[in-house]
């Protein structure tokens, strides 16, 4: 059995060692010849999956430690008879602490004496959004949520319209990049939405680069009036536009979902589907696998102020200023190859990143509103 691999994924050895052979190959220049004479290929979001690649292979099952699977060709591979699996939501909590980081250096830009107060318009209520709607919710934002196909599906009346989510506070973009079903989003976000928000609003985007089109906003944020935009998403990514990281207010290298959770969840996700595939017995669990945390506990007592408590202790966890930091640096290599090559290593050497429920957080004499947006959040209580 030869397992063909993006060297990439994290624990190959530790989850496959003992299906098959593991060929570790780079994801972003795989090729046919890589691929010829596999059983069994593994991905991650930067490998083109179609005929080019598996024509003439014996491959027979891929799999994509991803969430995001626009970049396999799913007709092409059914057509043909291969078995395939994603590992949805693997990474999805990552995504949404990306974001309540992003929210946390928002709310004080504004100077907030309360982050709750700002509206959170999510498009796209999929393990992400919903995850992230049900956080806010249970923090005391107010939050809207636009769902084209769901809301069809299920004739639910609570999804609002893409212009009712524009006017919120923060807009923040959780679909997958589609072009052909019902409701495509690539450039769903163009040069009409991007005219309805004005510089009292923040947009994130942590979907696919192509979600919004990115001359469109080029062109948007060179106006007095521009929004400001977090993006770690881009298109044409690994050579994304240097001008565009230039306008932007946080700008970081596709690692929203970069917890090591997350990471090693995928390889979980897939090596279950793999053993499923090959009738094997899978007992491995990412749990195993994950070291202790660098930093494991916190403490506030009763002097502690709310806001600022949620604030260090979600920064503890992950602040995304040290990757917008790492991603300007590289925007100074002039040849755009060199970049794409310099982005790429920013992913390939990611620092450890642990999730908040990693982090134990000991309260003393504080409150219960506090006790209660620290669960909400995901972090271990001591009280
Ligand atoms: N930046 C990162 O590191 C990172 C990490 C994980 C996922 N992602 C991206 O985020 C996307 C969403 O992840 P997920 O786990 O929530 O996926 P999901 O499939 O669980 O949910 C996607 C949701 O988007 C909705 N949707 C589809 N078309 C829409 C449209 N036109 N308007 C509004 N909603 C629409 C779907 O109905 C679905 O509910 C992934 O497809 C991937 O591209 C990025
Ligand atoms: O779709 C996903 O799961 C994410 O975009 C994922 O984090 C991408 O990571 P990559 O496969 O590019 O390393």
């Amino acid at each position: 059995m030869l397992i063909v691999a993006d060297e990439n994924i994290p624990l190959l050895n530790a989850f496959f060692g003992d299906i098959g052979e593991i060929r570790r190959v780079s994801g972003r220049t795989m090729s046919a010849i890589d691929v010829r004479d596999a059983d069994v290929l593994l991905v991650r979001s930067v490998t083109r999956v179609n005929r080019e690649l598996l024509e003439d292979s014996s491959v027979r099952f891929v799999g994509t430690t991803t969430i995001g699977t626009d970049h396999i060709d799913l007709g092409w591979l059914e057509e043909n008879g291969i078995r395939f699996s994603a590992a949805p939501g693997c990474n999805a909590n990552s995504v949404v602490e990306y974001v309540l980081s992003v929210l946390s250096l928002y709310a004080e830009r504004k100077v907030l004496n309360d982050w709750s107060q700002l509206t959170v318009g999510i498009v796209g209520a999929g393990n992400v959004g919903s995850e992230l709607a049900e956080k806010l919710d249970r923090l005391g934002f107010s939050v809207k949520l636009c769902d084209p196909p769901r809301a069809e599906r299920e004739r639910n009346l609570t999804f609002v319209s893409l212009d009712e989510v524009l006017a919120c506070d923060v807009v923040t973009l959780h679909t997958p990049l589609t072009r052909d079903s019902a409701h495509p989003t690539l450039q769903m976000i163009g040069r009409r939405e991007l005219d309805l928000l004005t510089s009292k609003q923040l947009l994130i985007n942590t979907g696919r680069g192509e979600v919004i089109d990115g001359a469109a906003l080029s062109e948007r944020l060179s106006q007095a009036d521009a929004p400001l935009v977090a993006l770690d998403v881009w298109e044409q990514e690994p050579r994304i536009n240097p001008e565009l990281v230039g306008k932007t207010w946080l700008a970081t290298p596709h690692i929203a979902g970069y917890s090591l959770e997350g990471k090693v969840q995928g390889t979980e996700m897939i090596y279950q589907a793999v053993s499923r595939f090959l009738g094997l017995p899978a007992r491995k669990k990412a749990g195993q696998f994950l070291p202790e945390p660098a930093l494991s506990k916190v403490s506030f007592t009763s002097a502690a102020d709310e806001q600022a408590a949620i604030r260090i202790a979600l920064r503890a966890c992950y602040d995304p200023r040290q990757d917008d930091a790492r991603l300007r640096h590289i925007m100074g290599v002039p040849a755009s190859q060199e970049r794409g090559v310099a982005f790429d290593r920013l992913r390939k050497d990611y620092p450890v990143r642990r999730e908040c429920s990693s982090l134990k957080v000991q309260l003393k004499g504080t409150s219960k509103s506090l006790h209660d947006s620290f669960r909400a959040i995901g972090f271990k209580l001591k009280i």
